[in-house]
């Protein structure tokens, strides 16, 4: 059995190889990873899933940290040396109950058994020089892109769009630790019954003050092991993304479209609503995005909803005035979710933001055309930046034949900007203990 603490970095190390070379986004392969390794301990799957997280999340300072020790910059290294140095580099300077002297002689193991002997040698040199001089690797706290590990563009540009101090108060919360939100189906367990059942698990679970089938669980060691995921009872989802239902108002008789739906989180939980002979079309790109939605239906026990493979920027001419209401949760940034899905802020760059605008743009175009008069449309993203955000909402209504339509009456009271009655609302990250989002909705005239 693998379970001593060479063998564990082993893991991490093959995860953020695997994650640089980009075979998979970071949340996936950990998942991944973590049920394979489902007989370890919570002890020592918690230990994977952090160093993972954190060598991940912090990568940009650990970088600036070793290159203030190497002769050699940590972007010329080879990747197994330089991700042997910033893993270790992260537990030194960021886990506690960690020996100093235990992470540089596991460093030095982890980089023989790789094969690289002759640098073994490298790998301690640095390790044990940052132990010796904290204060060469003290961070310079005016530099927010080395002090918050984020890209120099995206420092730029939220500085530049919310000032210094909401960037700031972003990034804090983008690192901070928190626990998983899931989405109960109320349907299916009273939130009483929930909170027992977790409990007597070991988790507590505490539910929001913003959406009552919100929960965040404490304690969770591995979510695939609770029997009321496994069965749909509950699933996992921000409170961000829960607004958006909200704000699409549904009646129980609504035919609904969601454009872009997987893996189909604001689906189902709308397709929970539609109780009076109401449906939901869920579509996606690729026939594997459909089969993701199709997997999340079974184990939801969905009803009252289809999924279909579907290009949005594709008409379909049948749908035409068809909808009373549109969900358009479309691709973007994702600027808002940096703190759950670290890669995006080393795969996102500046130019991307105009791409993506447009992408918004196209599809809105085509599926604008399939709410009936009267009928409404939710515009949402999950990122934060007025390009994809307010100028696209602006740029719709003056092309399109929709207003906006005041955000008030549907969104929890606890929710409170000045643009709910002019119809959209940019949730920050951290604002409300919830992830960056941005939600409109538009009536059609
Ligand atoms: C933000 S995610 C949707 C999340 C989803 N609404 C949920 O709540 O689970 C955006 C989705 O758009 C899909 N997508 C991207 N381009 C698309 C296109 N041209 N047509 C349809 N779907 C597309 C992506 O595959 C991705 O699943």
């Amino acid at each position: 059995m693998m379970t001593n603490s060479e063998n564990l970095r082993d893991i991490v190390c093959d995860l953020l190889l695997e994650i640089e070379r980009e075979q998979a986004p970071s949340h996936v392969a950990i998942r991944r990873m973590l049920e394979k390794y489902q007989y370890l301990g919570s002890g020592e799957r918690g230990f994977i899933s952090r160093l993972t997280r954190g060598t991940l999340e912090r990568r940009m300072t650990l970088d600036w940290m070793i290159d203030r020790f190497s002769s050699v910059r940590v972007k010329k290294m080879k990747p197994v040396i330089r991700t042997i140095l910033r893993m270790s580099v992260y537990q030194i300077k960021y886990m506690d109950g960690v020996p100093e002297s235990a992470v540089c002689n596991e460093a030095v193991k982890l980089a023989k058994k790789r094969g690289f002997k002759n640098l073994s040698g490298f790998v301690n040199g640095i390790l044990r020089n940052m132990i010796r001089n904290p204060e060469k690797s003290k961070l310079p706290e005016d530099n927010l892109s080395i002090y918050y590990s984020q890209p120099e563009w995206l420092v730029d540009y939220w500085t530049e769009c919310y000032g210094r101090e909401n960037t700031i108060k972003m990034f804090q919360w983008f690192l901070e630790e928190r626990p998983l939100t899931v989405r109960l189906c109320k349907h299916r367990l009273p939130p009483e019954d929930f909170i027992r059942r977790m409990e007597a698990q070991g988790v507590t679970a505490v539910q929001s003050t913003l959406v009552q089938e919100a929960f965040s669980l404490k304690g969770l060691n591995y979510l695939g092991a609770l029997m009321e995921f496994r069965e749909g009872i509950c699933t996992v989802q921000d409170v961000s993304s829960m607004l958006v239902a909200k704000a699409a108002g549904v009646k129980p008789t609504d035919r609904v479209i969601d454009v872009c739906a997987a893996p189909g989180g604001k689906s189902i939980q709308i397709s929970e609503l539609l109780t009076g002979g109401g449906r939901i079309i869920s579509r996606d790109l690729t026939e594997s995005k459909v089969a993701l939605i199709e997997e999340n239906i079974q184990r939801m026990n969905a009803d009252h909803i289809q999924a279909e493979c579907q290009d949005a920027l594709v008409y379909v001419p049948e749908d035409k005035e068809m909808a009373d209401v549109v969900i358009a949760d479309l691709p973007c940034s994702g600027l808002g979710v940096i703190g759950r899905k670290a890669d995006i802020k080393y795969r996102v760059n500046r130019e991307d933001i105009a791409t993506l605008a447009k992408l918004q743009r196209d599809i809105l175009t085509v599926v604008s055309d399939y709410v009936k008069p009267g009928g409404c449309l939710i515009y949402s993203t999950c990122t934060v930046n007025p390009e994809e955000n307010e100028e696209n909402v602006r740029w719709f209504q003056e092309h399109f034949p929709f207003e906006t339509e005041s955000l008030k009456k549907f969104l929890p009271e606890g929710i409170s900007s000045n643009t709910i009655d002019q119809g959209y609302i940019q949730l920050m990250p951290g604002e409300y203990g919830t992830d960056g989002f941005f939600i409109a909705r538009f009536r059609r005239r």
